[in-house]
């Protein structure tokens, strides 16, 4: 029977990369991407980006919005300090399988806690259900219309602090028009939009970093 394409791409990382190195992982999956088949990973070039914002905040918590096969879980996972948490949410039952694979391929499952559901389900729950008083780092890659809701959700469930970081992937291609307009004129974000191209394409897309100004 017939593999899926985050089948094919797992296979590609348990045959080209190592077992506990997430370097390896992540170049395993762009050269199938590049080589072989497209996917929605957030990819290597904006994949510096999200790298250094990272890297910057050295956040102690994060929430990822749509792990996919776990492509950016691993980058960002990869950087965080030993105590650090990542709770990354998937809708998708198949990619969340994929994506715990992945993720113990790169020797990361201690520091990622993949939640299988639908972020307007699980963000009002992420206080009692996991001990979060608020994120430091939030990467939101999920469905481009929920990027609005989901992030007057967390203000309003006071999952974010004065100086948390939103770091929001897609904002050109697919774009997500109504969330840009809202971060760009609140006075409650200061934002700063990072031109980059769609993952492994010449197209245009980029990422928009959002501090919450509490
Ligand atoms: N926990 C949760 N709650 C709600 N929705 C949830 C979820 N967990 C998952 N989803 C559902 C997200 C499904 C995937 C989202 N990502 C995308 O749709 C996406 C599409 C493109 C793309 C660009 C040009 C093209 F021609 C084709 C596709 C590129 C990207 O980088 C993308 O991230
Ligand atoms: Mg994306």
């Amino acid at each position: 029977t017939q593999t899926t394409r985050p089948q094919r791409m797992l296979a590609a990382v348990q045959k080209n990369a190592t077992r506990g190195d997430p370097r390896s992982v992540v170049k395993a999956i762009d050269q199938f991407c590049r080589q072989k088949e497209w996917a929605m990973n957030v990819g290597d070039e904006k994949g510096c980006i999200l790298d250094s914002v990272v890297t910057e905040v050295n956040p102690a918590t994060v929430l990822e919005l749509g792990t996919y096969c776990g492509y950016s879980t691993v980058r960002i996972a990869s950087l965080l300090p030993s105590n650090a948490k990542l709770i990354t949410l998937e809708f998708n039952p198949d990619y969340a399988a994929i994506a715990r694979q992945v993720i113990a391929w790169a020797g990361l499952e201690d520091k990622v806690q993949l939640v299988e559901g639908a972020s307007g389900d699980w963000i009002p729950k992420m206080k009692e259900k996991f001990g979060i008083e608020t994120f430091d780092l939030v990467f939101l890659d999920h469905w481009k219309d929920r990027y609005l809701p989901d992030t007057k959700l967390m203000e309003e469930c006071g999952l974010l602090r004065k100086g948390s970081i939103l770091l929001a992937d897609n904002v050109i291609c697919p774009g997500t028009p109504d969330y840009l307009e809202y971060i760009r004129n609140s006075p409650r974000y200061k934002s700063q939009y990072f031109k980059s191209h769609l993952e492994y394409t010449k197209v245009e897309d980029g990422l928009e970093k959002s501090v919450f100004l509490g």
